[in-house]
């Protein structure tokens, strides 16, 4: 039994003793006992975090204001504790906004920004300082100089836990050296046992910040290390977006039906969403009405069928003027041909389509006969029409379709011969006509048997009514439709069916009621809308992340792709892969693995990283890396890079460590990874087959020559003259040089099987006339005799020149793979 147990009293009360223990815990009480959370959790790591996240505060706060970043970084031993120092030159932070930066956490100006930015929650730097004064006991000392001011403010401050408040002990304005910037001061308990953490951070966030300078000062390193600027251009600036309707969820949604000055869907669609106009908010506005009211079910007219015994296009009029009392013998006429001539027009109609068919020809009549037709005399007229179209019966819906049993009545449905059409048309050939009958005429007898003559029905509905249908058939007439042709039965009836006129509910109305926001949810994600756009985001570029590549890591291949922007959660994203392969990259054990975030690199939780499943789930033989069991990270002489830029990179903690196992950036990362993959595997592929080749070339420039003796003595003939059999028997180009008096030829052959371009450069030390095309250049008393001969597979070229007898040559051939290359001076 615990003391806290054994404390309380009897039974009676426990609730109210409970009570009295309850309090509210300040976010920064949380965090002080949860530093781990904020990648706190030891002296080694939290100099590393409290680096990173003041190194990427200055990194965002001067790209924001487009200025070129110049970060320092100090790290010195004072006694027991380690003090940090970082300075930038940003735009700084005004006196008031100051203290809550730093003394408060969760305070910041990136949390409801849609824009890609490295900081998102407004807890970093704060988090800092918290560690700091609970290590050190001493308080962060903050200068800042915002542009433009002549002085800075110098801060002395803690954060008072109970409060989450800055806690000020001194403040006051001083003179600083630089025009604008901040510099943070920090003590803390710690160590360099993380030295090569911190390094890979430093070292990779200049690879993929190019335009950043960066110096770091520690203790452990002798000259200061210094990253120049190797670009003066600044990323791409971003925009700030709205969400994309692909990537909210519900509960988000309804937050912003609810905070939306807009009235009507559409409006709100338009207004508070990306990639949403009128064209796309009607297209959304169909599809939440098909979900929300559920679509008119269409019939075709009885000039339509051929099949129908019974009602006849005359039918339809004579039916409209039976049910026009009073109008005059011509209007009442001309009204019921009117009505029947447009309905014979349309291959399908619905009771709402009708309605409107009805209505226009009223009007018109209305026009040409001064007589009125008022809406009691267009419903009933209406209703006598759709009685003949869709069979309804005088007492409603429940008479339109005959009882499947009763072959008779079956006969005479309209709407079980459209059905017939329709179901036969949705299953294969092979369902035989009784089936297909049973089916259509369960159908209509189910179909009867909705609400209202209107017959509308949402999509699920349907579906399980073709279900139930189906059982029934199968019960009663031993035929079965399976799930792909009941799925391709209700399509087809719902591909016919017919989105209904009504107006969709207001914003307010649908913010009041979860189902309607659902069906809003789902039409907005099941319509196609362009990708959001990408200028609020920032990615390296796939010539960029190459370049960071080569810069870092002396390799023989480099590759990278970048992929065009997909949303998650509303937020738009782009996954970028670099691969770098052979050279001095050491080839022993698994392949290094870098992680970038809105390019910050990721330097803990690399096992728990999306990144990381994503690597070890790919089959990395196929792509010509050693992979032990064919699963987890592949061997090898590679580097793999990935980063992920997103408006909001989603972490699996706040410390933004590693990337959480979104499937949507999973995806992504995974054709990232393979594009850049595919690469790779043609380079290896020719790497292979080269070195085949060079194997090849070898042993037969070896055995040639032997053959060729052995031939002559055997049969005692002179020596075969071998020259070009080797280029031959290799399908290589050959180049060869002939000299006869003063005349030099170069003869290339092509004995391979595509079409080669080659570059022939020839230097001479006399200088060369009657050049055969090509150029020449004096070069200090040696002659270039240049010429791209372009050579057909199978084919060949002879080059000239005439040059004094005593010269000498020497030959270079680019353009083709050296390994496929025979000269013969
Ligand atoms: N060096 C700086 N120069 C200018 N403004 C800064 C600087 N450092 C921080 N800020 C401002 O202070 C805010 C809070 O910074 P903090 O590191 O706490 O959070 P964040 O960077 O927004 O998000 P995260 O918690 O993900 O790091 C930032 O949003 C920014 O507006």
């Amino acid at each position: 039994m615990t003391s806290f147990q054994s404390s309380l009293g009897e039974d009676e009360g426990i609730a109210e003793e409970l009570a009295e223990s309850q309090r509210e815990i300040s976010i920064a009480e949380f965090f002080e006992k949860n530093k781990h959370m904020l990648g706190f959790d030891s002296g080694a790591r939290g100099l590393v975090t409290a680096v990173k996240e003041a190194v990427d505060n200055a990194l965002d706060a001067t790209e924001e204001a487009g200025i070129l970043p110049d970060v320092y970084v100090e790290i010195t031993e004072v006694g027991d504790y380690y003090r940090l120092v970082i300075e930038d030159n940003g735009p700084g932070i005004t006196k008031e906004q100051l203290p809550k930066v730093f003394g408060k956490l969760l305070y910041g100006s990136r949390f409801h920004k849609r824009e890609q930015n490295r900081g998102q929650q407004g807890i970093g730097i704060s988090a800092a300082v918290l560690y700091s004064q609970l290590t050190s006991g001493q308080p962060a000392r903050i200068t800042s100089r915002p542009k433009g001011q002549s002085e800075a403010q110098y801060f002395e401050l803690i954060i008072d836990t109970d409060t989450n408040e800055p806690e000020i002990s001194v403040d006051e304005t001083t003179s600083w050296d630089r025009p604008h910037g901040t510099r943070i001061e920090l003590e803390m308990e710690a160590n360099m046992r993380a030295r090569s953490q911190l390094h890979d951070y430093v070292k990779h966030t200049a690879v993929v910040n190019p335009h950043a300078r960066i110096e770091l000062r520690e203790p452990g390193l002798e000259e200061p290390w210094k990253f120049e600027r190797a670009t003066d251009e600044l990323p791409a600036e971003t925009e700030e977006i709205r969400p994309h309707p692909h990537g909210v969820e519900l509960g988000a949604l309804i937050k912003m039906l609810e905070a939306t000055e807009s009235y009507s869907v559409s409006g709100f669609l338009q207004e508070e969403f990306t990639r949403v106009g009128k064209k796309t908010a009607d297209s959304v506005i169909d599809a939440f009405r098909d979900r929300h009211f559920g679509r008119e079910l269409s019939w075709s007219p009885p000039s339509a069928r051929s099949t129908v015994a019974g009602a006849t296009n005359d039918d339809v009029a004579d039916a409209v003027e039976a049910a026009v009392a009073n109008k005059g013998a011509a209007a009442t006429s001309a009204f019921a041909e009117g009505v029947a001539e447009t309905v014979a027009d349309n291959d399908r109609l619905s009771r709402s389509e009708l309605e409107t068919i009805v209505g226009n020809v009223a009007d018109g009549v209305e026009d040409d006969t001064g007589r009125t037709f008022g809406s009691t005399v267009r419903e009933n007229a209406t209703a006598a029409a759709w009685r003949v179209i869709a069979g309804v019966g005088d007492d409603g819906a429940a008479s339109n379709a005959a009882d499947p049993d009763d072959a008779d009545a079956a006969a005479d449905s309209p709407i079980v011969a459209d059905l017939y059409a329709l179901v036969d048309g949705a299953t294969s050939t092979r369902k035989d006509d009784g089936a297909v009958r049973a089916m259509a005429e369960a159908l209509a007898f189910r179909i009867a048997d909705l609400d209202g003559d209107a017959f509308r029905i949402a999509r699920d509905d349907l579906d399980r009514l073709v279900a139930d249908a189906a059982g029934f058939v199968a019960d009663q007439h031993d035929a079965t439709f399976g799930e792909t042709a009941r799925e391709n039965v209700a399509e087809a009836v719902w591909s016919h069916a017919r989105t209904v006129p009504d107006d969709p509910p207001k914003v307010r109305a649908v913010a009041g009621n979860r189902d309607a926001a659902a069906d809003l949810l789902e039409a907005m994600r099941g319509t196609d809308i362009l990708a959001p756009p990408t200028d609020c985001l920032a990615p390296i570029t796939a010539e960029l992340v190459e370049a960071g590549l080569r810069k870092e890591y002396d390799a023989d291949f480099y590759a990278a792709a970048t992929r065009d922007a997909e949303v998650h959660g509303g937020d738009p994203f782009i996954v970028e892969a670099g691969i770098a392969y052979g050279g001095e990259i050491p080839a022993e054990g698994s392949v290094e693995l870098l992680r970038f975030a809105n390019r910050v690199p990721l330097v803990y939780q690399r096992g728990a990283c999306a990144t990381t499943d994503v690597i070890r789930t790919i089959g990395w033989r196929n792509y010509g890396l050693d992979q032990p069991g064919g699963s987890g990270m592949p061997n090898g002489p590679a580097v793999i890079s990935i980063h992920v830029a997103s408006t909001n990179v989603p972490f699996t903690s706040e410390s933004k460590d590693a990337i959480a196992n979104v499937p949507a950036i999973e995806d992504e990362i995974e054709l990232a990874v393979r594009e850049a993959a595919r690469e790779l595997k043609s380079y290896l592929n020719r790497r292979r087959s080269m070195q085949q080749r060079r194997e090849k070339r070898d042993v037969l420039g070896r055995i040639l020559p032997e053959m060729a003796d052995k031939v002559s003595e055997v049969t005692g003939r002179p020596r075969p003259d071998i020259d070009g059999a080797l280029a031959r028997i290799m399908n290589n180009v050959s180049v060869e040089r002939e000299r006869e008096d003063g005349t030099v030829r170069l003869v290339v052959e092509n004995h391979s099987d595509v079409n080669e371009e080659l570059e022939i450069t020839d230097i001479v030390s006399a200088e060369p006339t009657d050049l055969s095309a090509g150029t020449v250049v004096d070069m200090d008393g040696e002659w270039f005799v240049q010429w791209k001969p372009e050579v057909a597979s199978g084919d060949e070229r002879e080059l000239t020149y005439s040059v004094d007898g005593d010269a000498d040559f020497e030959i270079s051939v680019g353009g083709v793979e050296t390994e496929k290359l025979t000269v013969n001076e």
